[in-house]
């Protein structure tokens, strides 16, 4: 049997839009969008949202979009951005994500981790990394994760109490130096 063929176009997003919260997009302010990240978002401001984060390197279009299919084809990435739509350029103004991990323990259950929220420095404080996590915890539960975790600076412990999370363990690390992957 011939396998159906699925036609993406630059609309389509990481993930599905079922799982964009209706009651969090409505909480944004006038004009800002709540949406999955696209293939198309090389330029769009999602990597200078990453910047407030931490270093992103010097990447190009085709390895960003190789990357972003990689994510696709795990199925296990879900990249939400907030988008201004009153700005022509660098309109992508906040983004957050979620990676979920397959466990045997639980039931065969799923963990949600929330990885790399940034609000852009001149949108900070307009409650954007509130909806951010209150968005990806929405995609948590629907797609059936039983808890989420984070990792994050004493610095912002405040933010993620004020977003419903709490201190639970301490987190560990091991760097390796030849860590930057070749693919
Ligand atoms: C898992 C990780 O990715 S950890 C890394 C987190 N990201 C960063 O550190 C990057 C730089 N910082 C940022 O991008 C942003 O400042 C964020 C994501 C920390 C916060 O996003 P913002 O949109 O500025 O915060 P937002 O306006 O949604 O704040 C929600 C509430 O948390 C409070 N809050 C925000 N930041 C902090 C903080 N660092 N400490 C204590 N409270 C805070 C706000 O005052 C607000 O409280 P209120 O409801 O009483 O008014």
């Amino acid at each position: 049997m011939i396998p159906p063929i699925t036609v993406t176009t630059p609309q389509d997003g990481l993930f599905s839009e079922s799982l964009i919260s209706p009651d969090v997009s409505a909480s944004l302010p006038q004009g800002y969008q709540l949406r999955a990240l696209r293939r198309t978002d090389f330029n769009s401001g999602f990597l200078d949202c990453l910047r407030v984060l931490t270093t992103v390197g010097d990447i190009s279009e085709e390895k960003f979009q190789k990357q972003y299919d990689n994510m696709v084809a795990r199925e296990d990435y879900y990249i939400i951005v907030i988008e201004d739509t009153n700005r022509e350029k660098n309109s992508v103004v906040a983004t957050g994500a979620l990676i979920v991990e397959h466990k045997f323990i639980h039931s065969l259950g799923k963990v949600g981790h929330i990885e790399d929220i940034a609000v852009s420095k001149d949108q900070q404080g307009k409650k954007l990394g509130l909806r951010l996590i209150q968005a990806l915890d929405f995609v948590a539960e629907k797609i059936g994760c039983y808890k989420s975790i984070l990792d994050c600076s004493d610095a912002n412990e405040g933010f993620y109490v004020k977003c419903g999370f709490r201190r639970a363990g301490l987190q560990m690390a091991h760097y390796y130096e030849g860590g930057k992957s070749k693919h």
